[in-house]
């Protein structure tokens, strides 16, 4: 593995780093993360013994470039690395709404990776979306595909998918977490301990996820499953769609799509 920079080192940037160092990929001293603070640095090399610097120049001096800025520096911070970037890099954009053209408009480098990747990464369950640039060599992919699926899953797409793939997999964490979050206040409310109750819905969470991987059945019938004739399923399930739960989660991440295409 060739060394890997990171301009920005926030929510994402960090569970990034955190899950390739996790499954040794690459050293961390063949990591090397850029930031503005001195405490985002010294909170990253205490964390993961990864090279920093406040120099984003140093973190160009890699040959993949991941961009973890949010989209509203992209254009300003790639004017300032523009003159660091090396002919061969491959610069790697994390962020919705900016499009391979406009990032090889703006930074003028030819090998160019879109990936919408989310935060589970820092637990080595993270779910990429990948879109290679047309210059991207093969050599090129097959190390951006061994970063990525060193934290968890990736799929190539093309790029008009982006925003849905970033709704169903970058965005849906938030969602994921505000359902279990619910969850655990209604086991609360009848009396549950607070940690104890986070434990039963998040495991519930992963095994209904796994169900859904690896049973091969449709989700409608694993719910049917779980609703006995006149049981309890069913009534929670007449109140959710009383509420519409399945239509907010639908405009929910329609909402992302939208902000997607006005970033
Ligand atoms: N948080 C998430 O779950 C996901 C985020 N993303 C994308 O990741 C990118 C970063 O998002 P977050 O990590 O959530 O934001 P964040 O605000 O947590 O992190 C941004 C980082 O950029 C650094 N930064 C700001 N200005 C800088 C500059 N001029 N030079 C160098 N570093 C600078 C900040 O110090 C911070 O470490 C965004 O483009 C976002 O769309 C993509 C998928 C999921
Ligand atoms: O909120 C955002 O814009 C980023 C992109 C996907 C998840 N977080």
């Amino acid at each position: 593995m060739h060394r890997i920079g990171f301009i920005g080192c926030g929510n994402m940037g960090r569970a990034m780093v955190q899950g390739i160092v996790a499954q040794g990929l690459a050293a961390p001293s063949d990591i090397v993360v850029s930031a503005r603070t001195q405490a985002t640095l010294d909170a990253v090399r205490e964390s993961f013994g990864v090279d920093t610097t406040l120099d984003n120049a140093e973190a160009c001096r890699a040959s993949t470039v991941f961009l973890a800025v949010k989209p509203q520096m992209y254009e300003s911070v790639i004017a300032e690395v523009k003159p660091h970037l090396a002919e061969n890099t491959v610069l790697v954009s994390i962020a919705p709404g900016k499009s391979l053209a406009w990032l090889a408009e703006q930074s003028g480098v030819r090998k160019i990776v879109r990936l919408m990747p989310n935060t589970p990464a820092a637990v080595g369950e993270g779910m990429t979306s990948v879109v290679v640039g047309e210059a991207c060599e093969q050599a090129d992919i097959d190390e951006v595909l061994a970063i990525v699926n060193s934290f968890g899953k990736s799929e190539i797409i093309p790029e008009h998918l982006i925003d849905a793939a970033s709704a169903a997999a970058g965005c849906s964490p938030a969602f994921v977490y505000m359902f279990i979050e619910s969850m655990a206040d209604a086991a609360v409310l009848e009396g549950m301990p607070r940690a104890q109750a986070y434990r039963f819905a998040s495991q519930a969470v992963l095994g209904a996820a796994k169900m859904v991987q690896e049973s091969g059945m449709h989700p409608g019938a694993l719910k049917d499953a779980v609703c006995s004739p006149g049981g309890t399923t069913i009534e929670g399930v007449r109140a959710l769609e009383q509420r519409g739960m399945r239509s907010a989660v639908m405009e929910a991440l329609a909402a992302t799509v939208a902000k997607a295409q006005r970033l």
